[in-house]
């Protein structure tokens, strides 16, 4: 097994956060004409903006939404609903305007890239193979990483690929603990016999790759899939270009969770956008000890709850950046 030694390259001289910046938006904030804290998590990501930015004013004029696409040989278990040719047809629905995620980044002001990965030559079948050699893991993760616009403001992750539900959920388990019962969920609507196939999978998954799951990244090439290896990429490309993430839903917060074992405090850079129907999130975003920002039964993946959350972080800063304070306006403080 090779040491990952590109990906580990990447991570071992993160910049940390600007806590003058943040500082700067928390004077600004007390200044404001409104009770202290009152507007709640606005307050914070605007501090969260200035201080992985590193601009004690943030700005939001480039905000990008990167979907990687990959398709999955656990598949061939029985896992999903869906044949993995909808994967590509899915990308054709991308590129033709048609999806849910066209939509909301529209709606987002923010520019859509769709990279497909290899979607001809599905990733191994994690059951009975490895999902990726570690040199396939690593072109992955560096398309990934080379994808992300150094100059962008804000990152919406997301990804396409049919099967990797049961990948994220394979994952998460070997990352933090528990087996396919307490994992699995029922991605985009499989039925009960369904569910039960996908926990066996993942049982037989870690049981196979056991020996070298207390490594992230082995853990990644071994269980996960192009688009999660590209999708870890992309969050540690954005940490070494002081770009803030938005994470989607279970699939892309399991795809990037391996940074959080690789390097304390990894993910600070990263808020997760919302909280996925799919089980397994809600214990996935405990275990990072996350709190998503929306909360809308959506499990669709696509970025498209990262997209959706884009309005929420733009309000954030108009406020931040638009109101008057006490001061300007002539309202009286509490002093
Ligand atoms: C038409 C369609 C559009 C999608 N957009 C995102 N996904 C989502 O569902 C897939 C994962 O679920 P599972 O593990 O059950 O296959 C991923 O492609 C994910 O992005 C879709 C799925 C379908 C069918
Ligand atoms: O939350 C997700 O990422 C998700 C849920 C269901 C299907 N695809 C993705």
């Amino acid at each position: 097994m090779t040491d990952f030694a590109a990906v580990r390259a990447r991570c071992a001289d993160f910049p940390p956060a600007d806590e003058a910046a943040a500082a700067a938006v928390r004077a600004r904030q007390a200044t404001l004409t409104k009770p202290p804290g009152s507007l709640g998590r606005l307050e914070d990501i605007a501090a969260w903006l200035a201080s992985w930015q590193g601009r004690a004013m943030p700005r939001l004029d480039l905000v990008e939404v990167l979907v990687f696409a990959g398709n999955h040989g656990v598949v061939a278990q029985g896992v999903s609903p869906y044949p993995p040719a909808v994967t590509a047809q899915m990308v054709g629905n991308f590129a033709a305007g048609g999806a849910a995620i066209n939509q909301l980044a529209l709606l987002a002001g923010a520019a859509l890239r769709v990279i497909p990965l290899s979607l001809e030559a599905p990733t191994g079948d994690f059951t009975t193979d490895v999902a990726m050699t570690p040199d396939a893991f690593e072109a992955a993760v560096m398309t990934g990483y080379d994808a992300v616009d150094p100059g962008a403001d804000l990152l919406c992750l997301g990804e396409m690929g049919i099967g990797n539900t049961t990948a994220a959920a394979v994952l998460a388990a070997a990352l933090f603990g528990g087996d396919g019962a307490d994992w699995a969920g029922r991605g985009t609507g499989i039925d009960d016999a369904g569910l039960g196939r996908k926990r066996d999978a993942i049982d037989r998954g870690l049981a196979r790759h056991r020996a070298v799951l207390d490594d992230p990244l082995a853990a990644a090439a071994c269980l996960g899939g192009r688009e999660l290896a590209a999708i870890l990429g992309a969050v540690i490309a954005a940490r070494v270009h002081h770009v803030p993430v938005l994470l989607d839903g279970f699939v892309c917060t399991a795809a990037a969770a391996p940074l959080a074992r690789l390097v304390a405090g990894g993910l600070d850079h990263a808020m997760i956008a919302h909280a996925s129907a799919e089980a397994g999130h809600r214990r996935l975003v405990e275990a990072l000890g996350m709190v998503p920002l929306l909360d809308l039964g959506m499990r669709l993946g696509e970025a498209s709850g990262a997209a959706l959350a884009v309005p929420v972080v733009r309000a954030a800063l108009a406020c931040h950046a638009g109101m008057a304070s006490f001061a300007e306006a002539g309202v009286t403080d509490r002093a």
